[in-house]
C-alpha cells in the first residue's frame, strides 16, 4: 500500500526508491522532477566537519558531516544524522547553501522548527538547510515585515501584545513564520494567509522576488508554495493586522485551549492528519470513534488526550511512527470509508 504523503522536498530530484519497513507499508515513491538549477558560481561555502554551530551574521557557511542528528531538529525527536547540516542567518546565506548543494547536485531541504515533519532513522542523505532567518520589522501600524525563520509563536504573541488581531492563533503554534506560510498553518477558525500582504521567496535560480496575497491561492492548510517547482525557499513574509481591544485576550485563551485539548507537554508533530471537512468530520472525532485512542506501535502512540497528535513515548523509531499511521489510516477507512490524508510531511533518506 503506498503511503502518500511526502518524502522529501519540492526540492529533492527525482528519484524512485523503496522503504525498508514492514512488507505491508512497502511502497514505491516517486519525487517530482525539478527543473535543473542553474546558480552562479559558489564562493562563500566552506566545509568546517569538526564544529558543530556557526556564528550569527557571518558570512560564512559551516557545514557539519553526518554528525547533525535530526531528532534534535524535530519536535517528534525522532531521525538519523544529515549527511551535511548548515545554519542559515540571513538571505546571503541561504543562497550560498542553495548554491553549494546545487553545485553537489545534492538534494536539501529547508527546516524550519521540525514541528511537521517526520525524519528518518536512517537520517536524510542530503543537506538539511536550517532557518534562522530571524528578523522582525515593524513597518507601520499593524504591518510586520518577518523574516521566515522567525518563530510564529512569538509572533502571535507580540502581534497580540501589541492590540493587533489576526495571528492570536499563532501564540501556540510551534512553527517558523516560513513553515507556516507553506502549510496555511491555521487554528481557532483562523489561517495564516488571512493576513499575508506579501511574501519574499527565493528561486533555485537565486534570484529574489516579491510576491502580493493577491497571485497567491491558498487553501486549507495548502499553499501555491507546495507544488512551486521554482522554489528555494520563503525569505520573508509581511503581515498585515488589525487594531482589536480583544486580541491579547484572544490569544492567550486560545493558548489556554490548546492546553486543555492538546498534549503539548509530550513529543508530537500536532495534527498527523488533515480534518476531512468535505466529508463533515474531524480527523481526532473519527480516530477516537474507531477506538484507536492510546493505540501503541513501538514507541509510538495514539494521545489519550487528543486522537489527532501521536506521541513519541521516547523510544519512537520513524518505523514505528510510519506504521502506526499506517494501521489508523487503514482503521479509519474500513470503519467509516474515509480516507484520511496526513498533513505531516516525512522526509525520505535518500
Ligand atoms: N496548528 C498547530 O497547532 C500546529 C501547526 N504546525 C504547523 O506546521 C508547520 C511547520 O512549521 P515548521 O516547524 O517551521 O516547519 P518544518 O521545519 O516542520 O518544515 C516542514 C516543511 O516546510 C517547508 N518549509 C519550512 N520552512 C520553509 C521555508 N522558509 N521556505 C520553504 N519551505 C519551508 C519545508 O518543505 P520542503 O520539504 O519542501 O523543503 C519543510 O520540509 C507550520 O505551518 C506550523 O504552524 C505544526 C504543529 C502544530
Ligand atoms: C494542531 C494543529 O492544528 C489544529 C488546531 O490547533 C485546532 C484548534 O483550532 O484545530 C484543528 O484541530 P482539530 O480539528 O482536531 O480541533 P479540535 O477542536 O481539537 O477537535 C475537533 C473536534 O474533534 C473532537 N475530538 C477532538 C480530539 C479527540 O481526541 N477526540 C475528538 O472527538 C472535538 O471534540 C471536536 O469536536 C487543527 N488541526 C487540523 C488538522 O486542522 C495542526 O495543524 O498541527
Amino acid at each position: 500500500m503506498p503511503l502518500p504523503f511526502r518524502k522529501s522536498g519540492s526540492r529533492a530530484p527525482n528519484q524512485v526508491f523503496a522503504m525498508q519497513i514492514k512488507p505491508s507499508y512497502m511502497a514505491n515513491y516517486q519525487f517530482p522532477l525539478n527543473p535543473q538549477r542553474k546558480l552562479h558560481s559558489c564562493s562563500q561555502v566552506y566545509s568546517s566537519f569538526n564544529k558543530q554551530e556557526t556564528a550569527p551574521n557571518s558570512s560564512r557557511l559551516q557545514f557539519i558531516r553526518k554528525k547533525k542528528l535530526l531528532s534534535d531538529l524535530s519536535t517528534w525527536g525522532i531521525g538519523g544524522p544529515a549527511n551535511y547540516f548548515v545554519q542559515v542567518f540571513n538571505q546571503t546565506q541561504l543562497v550560498s547553501a542553495v548554491r553549494y548543494c546545487d553545485e553537489q547536485s545534492m538534494r536539501y531541504i529547508i527546516l524550519g522548527k521540525g514541528s511537521n515533519c517526520l525524519f528518518d532513522d536512517m537520517g536524510f542523505d542530503g543537506c538539511v538547510i536550517l532557518n534562522r532567518i530571524e528578523f522582525l520589522e515593524k513597518i507601520e501600524h499593524g504591518v510586520y515585515r518577518v523574516g521566515s525563520g522567525y518563530p510564529f509563536n512569538r509572533l502571535g504573541v507580540v502581534c497580540a501584545n501589541e492590540g493587533f488581531s489576526g495571528l492570536e492563533f499563532a501564540g501556540g503554534v510551534p512553527g517558523t513564520v516560513g513553515g507556516a506560510a507553506y502549510m496555511n498553518a491555521g487554528a481557532n477558525g483562523q489561517e495564516t494567509a488571512d493576513t499575508i500582504d506579501s511574501m519574499e521567496i527565493i528561486t533555485n535560480e537565486g534570484e529574489s522576488r516579491m510576491l502580493k496575497r493577491r497571485e497567491l491561492n491558498f487553501g486549507y492548510r495548502s499553499s501555491p508554495f507546495q507544488e512551486m517547482k521554482e522554489l528555494a525557499s520563503i525569505t520573508a513574509v509581511t503581515f498585515r493586522l488589525k487594531f482589536s481591544k480583544t486580541a491579547r485576550e484572544m490569544q492567550q485563551e486560545y493558548l489556554a485551549r490548546r492546553w486543555r485539548t492538546q498534549p503539548l507537554a509530550q513529543r508530537s508533530a500536532g495534527s498527523v492528519f488533515r480534518n476531512p471537512f468535505s466529508m463533515g468530520f474531524s480527523a481526532a472525532e473519527l480516530i477516537e470513534q474507531a477506538g484507536l485512542k492510546g493505540l501503541k506501535v513501538g514507541g509510538a502512540m495514539v494521545s489519550n488526550k487528543h486522537a489527532n497528535f501521536f506521541i513519541n513515548c521516547g523510544s519512537a523509531t520513524s518505523q514505528d511512527m510510519l506504521e502506526l499511521i499506517g494501521i489508523v489510516k487503514d482503521a479509519v477507512n474500513q470503519k467509516f470509508g474515509v480516507e484520511l490524508k496526513e498533513e505531516v510531511l516525512y522526509i525520505h533518506p535518500s
